[in-house]
């Protein structure tokens, strides 16, 4: 048996309407995190959620909340997160020039601290901090939208940031995000990928298919 596969249904996808009640349906399907995405219509051209409707969302679920910041600056947020309820807080480092400082700040305040690298950016842009990280999110679409289509020169960068985790002696976790579906799921396993986000093929269907949806993630 491998090692263990998070997945982690992206909530962009989800009826807004009913946003608790899609949180306790994925819980209840077998989710393992919950991903929450969280853009500022200036770092990527699109406008979510805050920090008040984490804080509305956190008694619908005991899964740790893995929150996916879109935003610049993030530094003055940070905080606010963490009280909202997020366990875990990924940040872009394209998103702003002191990114040590970001990863610092996130796992003073006992959250885990993640980087998310858009399809463009190399691996090298957090060498330096690669062993401070808790995960490396590798994004497989352009941030801003779900529902795009998997990017597959990203299965080489979860290689790349892969075998410099295994040669460091890392336990970092990487999460694979955007355009994910079954039909891709195993490549990403394949390549070394932890962690599978995924909206569209979470929430396709409704309610009655969402154990089944990621059960096929993990098939
Ligand atoms: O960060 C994201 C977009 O910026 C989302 O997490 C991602 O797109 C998930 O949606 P889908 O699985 O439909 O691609
Ligand atoms: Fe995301």
């Amino acid at each position: 048996m491998g090692a263990p596969v998070y997945i982690s249904p992206s909530i962009l996808s989800a009826d807004f309407a009913r946003l608790g009640d899609e949180v306790r349906a994925i819980d209840a399907a077998g989710a393992d995190w919950i991903h929450i995405d969280v853009m500022d219509g200036h770092f990527v051209p699109n406008l979510t959620i805050g920090p008040g409707v984490i804080k509305a969302l956190r008694p619908h679920s005991d899964k740790p909340f893995d929150v996916h910041l879109m935003i610049t600056p993030v530094d003055p947020y940070i905080d606010a997160f963490i009280e909202a309820g997020a366990n875990i807080i990924t940040a872009h480092p394209e998103a702003g020039p002191h990114f040590h400082r970001t990863v610092q700040a996130i796992k003073a305040r006992g959250a885990k601290a993640g980087a998310a690298l858009n399809p463009s950016s190399s691996p090298d842009m957090i060498d330096y901090v690669l062993d401070e990280l808790d995960l490396v999110l590798v994004m497989s679409v352009n941030p801003g939208f779900g529902g795009q289509s998997f990017i597959d020169s990203q299965l080489r960068k979860i290689e790349t940031l892969r075998e410099q985790v295994e040669r460091r002696g890392l336990s970092t976790i990487i999460e694979v995000d955007g355009g994910v579906t079954p039909g891709n799921a195993s490549a990403c396993i394949n390549a070394g990928a932890s962690a599978l986000v995924a909206g569209s093929a979470v929430f396709r269907g409704g309610p009655d298919l969402y154990r089944q949806n990621i059960q096929a993630l993990r098939g």
